[in-house]
Parts: C-alpha cells; structure tokens; sequence
C-alpha cells in the first residue's frame, strides 16, 4: 500500500511517496514546488506518478492553501488525511497547554525524532530543532514526553524584519565568522547564533531538567546551512516529517486493518 506523504510548510510543500506507510519504507519519489506553484502539480511533478493508495499530511499554511492541495489530489481515489496534534500519538505524548493548537509540523516531527530513538532503543531525552520560514525547537524528556518548545524567527525573517526597521541595513548576503567587521558578516553572524545560541540553551536546560545529555536532530530545509555554526552535537536528519508522517500513518493502517477484522469476525 503506497503513501504520499505531504509536507505543507510555510514557503514550499515538500512530497514524497512511499512503497509501505512503514519506517524505512523504500520513497520511489519525491519533490519540493513554492506555495505560488502548488496548483500545477497534477499536471506536473505527479503527472506519471503512481496512484497512492494513502495520502497523509502536515499542514501549517492558511486553510485555502490546503484547499487548493486538495483539489490538486481529487485525480486520485485516496481521501488525504491531515494530521492534528492530539494528547498522544505514536509514541509521544502531548504538553502543550492546547495540544491541537501545536503546529502539526512540530507534533510529527517530535514523533519521527522519537521513532528514530525508538528504532535505535536509545531512550534518551531529546532536542528537536526545525529549520525554515520560522526556527522551533522542541524538548522531550526520556519516556516521549513533549515538555515544551520555543517558535523563533527563521534567518530570513530576522533580517527582513532588521531590513523594514532601520535605515542603514539594506545589504547583500555576508558571512558567518566569530566577530563580523561589516554590515553583511554582522547581519549574517547575529541572525546564525540567534538560532545556534537558542538551541544550545534548550538542550542545557533539557539536560539540567532530564540529567541526561539529550539527542538533538535537527531539520529543514535551510538546517545544513546551519550545521557549521552549531555549538551542541546534533544530527542532521532531512525527513523527519516524512518519518513522522510514516509512523503516524503506520499506526492508521494497522488499526484500520484490525478493525476490519474485528468486524469480520464478529
Ligand atoms: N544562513 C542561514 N542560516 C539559517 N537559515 C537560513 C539561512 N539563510 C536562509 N535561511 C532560512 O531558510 C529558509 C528557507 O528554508 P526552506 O524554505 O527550505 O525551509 P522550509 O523548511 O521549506 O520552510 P517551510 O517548511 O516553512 O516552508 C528561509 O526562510 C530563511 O529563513
Ligand atoms: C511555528 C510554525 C509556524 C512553524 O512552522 C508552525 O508550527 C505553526 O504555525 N504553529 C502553530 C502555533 C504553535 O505551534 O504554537
Ligand atoms: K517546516
């Protein structure tokens, strides 16, 4: 049974279609389009793509976005299911004060991050940092539980934001370095240890609530721009959604496989 897992970020959709909804199914495709592209993707990137026989996303753009994505899946019998954060899934349970408030982007990368842990039965407290448009980061302890997160600006909004509200700082692209000594390396520098610096707390604080050192993966797609500046260990892992997405609909599949025969042999 085939899967076509969507990731509906806040700039771009990512996709990729699976042979099995399992971890470590063999992907047979995958693609990125920007939001701006997404209603040519019938008539495109999925022209010649097997029929899945699933689809299961994350969302977090605006609900028209997600309508046009649903029209673009009316070609194929499979209904798409939209993941919403609940109290507990798939191996992670849910503290966020509101847990279908929680960006389902976060919520299923946590359960990648703790499958991944899970797989490797590495049952260790765990950091989970994404980043994109905007930067999370995520703190679980040992046995699964979402503690908490922070939301910070992604390094394009942070400069925007700079850009739009002074005068002085309309400048082209600089580079990382310890202490910058232009605009460009200053504006660069800052925005890199805003997200490095962040993520260095999370996982001291993790680890000083947990005394354990924590896992910290670390994803998006501009994480590997982000890889030489880090100053904690981290992996860089580039499916965690996907992963997520693949254990939640894992756990769809097998429940709706054990309630047929539940019913059949009733
Ligand atoms: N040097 C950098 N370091 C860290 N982040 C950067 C850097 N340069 C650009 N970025 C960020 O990368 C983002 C682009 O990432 P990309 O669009 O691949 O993310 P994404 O995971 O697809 O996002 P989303 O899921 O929100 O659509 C930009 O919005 C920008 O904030
Ligand atoms: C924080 C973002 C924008 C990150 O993509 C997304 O997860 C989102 O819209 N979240 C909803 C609010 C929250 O997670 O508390
Ligand atoms: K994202």
């Amino acid at each position: 049974m085939s899967l076509l897992a969507l990731d509906v970020g806040n700039t771009r959709l990512k996709w990729a279609l699976y042979e099995q909804p399992v971890m470590g199914a063999r992907m047979l495709a995958h693609g990125v389009q920007f939001l701006e592209n997404i209603d040519k993707l019938t008539e495109g990137d999925w022209i010649n793509l097997r029929p899945p026989r699933m689809v299961l996303g994350s969302v977090v753009a605006s609900d028209a976005i997600k309508r046009r994505v649903e029209a673009q899946l009316e070609i194929w019998d499979a209904a798409p299911e939209w993941v919403v954060p609940s109290a507990a899934e798939a191996g992670v349970i849910n503290g966020y004060d509101h847990p279908a408030r929680l960006g389902a982007d976060r919520w299923v990368a946590m359960i990648g991050a703790r499958q991944r842990l899970l797989a490797r039965q590495q049952l260790r407290p765990c950091v989970v940092v994404m980043v994109g448009t905007a930067v999370t980061i995520e703190a679980l302890d040992a046995e699964g539980r979402f503690l908490g997160g922070c939301i910070l600006p992604g390094h394009g909004i942070m400069l925007r934001a700079l850009e739009s509200g002074t005068a002085g700082l309309h400048v082209p692209t600089g580079v990382v370095k310890p202490f910058p000594t232009n605009t460009s390396d200053a504006l660069t520098s800052g925005g890199t240890f805003a997200i490095a610096g962040a993520v260095q707390r999370m996982v001291d604080q993790l680890a000083q609530h947990c005394g354990q050192t924590p896992v910290c993966y670390m994803t998006g797609g501009a994480a590997w721009k982000m890889a030489p500046s880090m100053s904690v260990s981290f992996e860089l892992v580039d499916t965690l959604i996907f992963d997520g997405l693949l254990a939640i609909a894992h756990q769809r599949a097998s429940d709706r496989a054990n309630q047929r025969l539940a019913s059949s042999t009733q």
